[in-house]
């Protein structure tokens, strides 16, 4: 088993060095008794360029949640290279709305800061423009049984802005959310990357998703979880959500992706 994730903080020489480099990641899971009981991802590489959007599609089970694991280094014993280039550890964003119930909206955003001991002018300002820049100025004093879905899942996308780390991983955050909502909160995060420049790797089951949000698309096979596709998407920032799908390339590209994800030994 090689060596977990290694974060190596750039130099000025290193600026143009991938933000993300992954090579040859094996995982597997073992039981109590040591024995391999699942390989969840095999042989997997990619990098991320430092401020790209890339998202991850595949099957249920192909391991996506894994490799977003392994890079936020919650999982250990893996074979292969990760390697982040990153002057700070990555945030991360879950499917399930993490905020605290018994916190109010600024409350929540603020707690990586009260955890870090930044002092409580730093943190008010912060709060605000975050608070600002997802649009939950109004709701700074509601607590999360005040808020609808979408409005909690954007306090953990302020709340995984706020300490400003450099890489953003999110595992279908939107996930759980009706469709319009969905659309209304892509176009936020949009706004937002392109807003912040963070390097974002992002988790969808939906293949839509994917095209809307990402500048490349990378699509796994059934598990084990190998990569079958990396691939470019082509339209032009900043992007209009409704508008790209009046574009003939959306739907060929989401029709490439479906025929990879129904057929991935063919691809
Ligand atoms: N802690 C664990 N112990 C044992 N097996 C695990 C563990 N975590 C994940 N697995 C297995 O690894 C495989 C990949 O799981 P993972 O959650 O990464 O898939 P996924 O592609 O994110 O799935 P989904 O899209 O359904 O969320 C699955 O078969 C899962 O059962």
């Amino acid at each position: 088993m090689a060596a977990a994730l290694e974060i190596v903080r750039p130099s000025p020489a290193e600026a143009d060095r991938p933000a993300i480099e992954v090579g040859h990641l094996t995982k597997a899971f073992y039981d109590s008794e040591g024995d391999r009981v699942t390989v969840a991802v095999s042989d997997v590489s990619f990098s991320v360029a430092s401020g790209e959007f890339v998202c991850i599609v595949g099957p249920s089970g192909c391991g996506k949640t894994t490799v977003l694991r392994i890079l936020a280094d919650l999982e250990q014993k893996l074979s292969g290279t990760v390697k982040l280039h990153s002057a700070t550890p990555p945030a991360m964003v879950f499917q399930e709305t993490s905020v605290l119930p018994w916190l109010t909206v600024s409350e929540n955003i603020a707690f990586p800061l009260s955890l870090k001991g930044v002092s409580g002018a730093e943190q008010e300002k912060r709060v605000r423009d975050l608070l600002a820049l997802t649009g939950l100025t109004d709701f700074a004093r509601a607590r999360p049984h005040q808020l609808s879905g979408g409005m909690k899942q954007r306090v953990s996308v302020a709340r995984a802005l706020v300490d400003d780390r450099d890489i953003l991983l999110m595992d279908e955050p939107f996930g759980s959310l009706d469709e319009q909502t969905r659309l209304v909160l892509q176009q936020e995060l949009l706004r937002i990357w392109e807003t912040t420049g963070k390097t974002v790797v992002f988790i969808t089951h939906s293949v839509d998703e994917a095209l809307t949000l990402a500048d490349r698309v990378l699509v796994m096979s059934p598990r084990p979880g190998t990569l079958v596709a990396d691939l470019e998407v082509p339209f032009e920032r900043p992007r209009d959500v409704v508008e790209m799908r009046r574009d003939k390339r959306f739907w060929d590209l989401t029709y490439k992706v479906w025929r990879l994800l129904a057929s991935p030994a063919r691809a």
